[in-house]
């Protein structure tokens, strides 16, 4: 007989009572953000590249959903036209059944690099969106401090970008975001070039953000791991043409926390999104064991110890 029995994962559509209860209480919610039949296709000389085919979804108010899919499969064009940085070819974006004509302070964002201003110290910095509301200074300024209480980052307000770590500043970017009121945070790779350990704050510290306040959050992330320790739902995307592949509602309970990344229900979240994007069969970063190195001779290591 085998030693061990190989330990068979639960369907990972099988939500437990209380994730199944929080979904339907989700569902019931309005959409604040819909996309609606949106294509978006680029052309350049004679090449014409449908980033986006007929993309249908609906955020529901105060849900978490993460954008997940292999390099090409038009996650950051999506999150461009729902900032209302680029126009979609057909279809359009609702927000609260209104369409979006542009940027608007009702959707925030927050980028992977470091965007906060290097000539103003971090109360300016998180002033700024105030201000642009139109609220005067010295409110601006009181409304700034309450953001940098809620973010522990209250001594460091006047303090430049530049002296303060890469995960203080994402705390940063994020309270500037949130500070002009927004309805909907878009965050595309927000916590990537952060160390694994700083990301793992990172995630723990905006789930409580998250919590505590009236946002709906649509989060673009490589890291599957991440998508899954974060989301409600997963909008899971393939390439060529960038469509829709499927929806998977993570079958966590929450408050999360990082114990639940070995559970069973997350393993088997993972493995079937390991799974999809293998069966995508394109070249990318999520995968790897694909990853081909050419080393030069010269690096050949000559002292390994067996
Ligand atoms: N401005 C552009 N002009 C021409 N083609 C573009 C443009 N922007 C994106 N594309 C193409 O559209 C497709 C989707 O690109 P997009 O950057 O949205 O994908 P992505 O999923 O965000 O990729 P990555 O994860 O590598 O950032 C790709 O084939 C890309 O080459």
């Amino acid at each position: 007989m085998a030693d061990h029995v190989e330990h068979a994962l639960p369907d990972y559509r099988i939500l437990p009572p209380d994730v199944a209860a929080r979904m339907a209480q989700i569902k019931q919610r309005d959409y604040v953000l819909e996309i609606d039949r949106v294509t978006k296709v680029f052309t350049q000389k004679k090449n014409r590249t449908v980033a986006l085919d007929a993309i249908e979804f609906g955020v529901h108010r105060r849900e978490l959903v993460c954008v997940v899919g292999p390099s090409g499969c038009g996650k950051s064009t999506l999150v461009r036209i729902l900032a209302g940085l680029e126009d979609a070819t057909s279809g359009q974006i609702l927000m609260n059944g209104k369409p979006v004509r542009g940027p608007g302070s009702d959707r925030g964002m927050v980028f992977q690099k470091y965007t906060l201003f290097p000539w103003l110290d971090v109360c300016r910095n998180v002033m700024f969106g105030i201000e642009m509301g139109g609220v005067d200074r010295l409110e601006a300024q009181r409304q700034a401090m309450q953001w940098l209480q809620m973010i522990g980052l209250e001594q460091f307000a006047t303090a430049f970008p530049h002296q303060l770590s890469g995960g203080m500043q994402q705390r940063v970017a994020i309270a500037r975001a949130l500070a002009a009121s927004p309805r909907v945070l878009l965050m595309d790779e927000s916590f990537s070039a952060l160390d694994a350990q700083t990301r793992t704050k990172m995630q723990n510290y905006l789930m409580e953000i998250w919590r505590k306040i009236d946002i709906t959050i649509v989060f673009i992330t490589h890291d599957l791991d991440e998508a899954i320790y974060l989301a409600d739902r997963i909008l899971v995307l393939k390439p060529n043409p960038g469509r829709v592949e499927e929806v998977i509602e993570v079958p966590l309970s929450r408050p999360r926390r990082a114990e639940q990344m070995t559970s069973d229900e997350f393993l088997a979240t993972k493995a079937h999104l390991e799974g999809l994007i293998r069966s995508f069969g394109t070249s990318d970063d999520m995968d790897e064991e694909d990853v081909k190195i050419d080393l030069p001779l010269l690096t050949l290591v000559t002292d390994q110890v067996e």
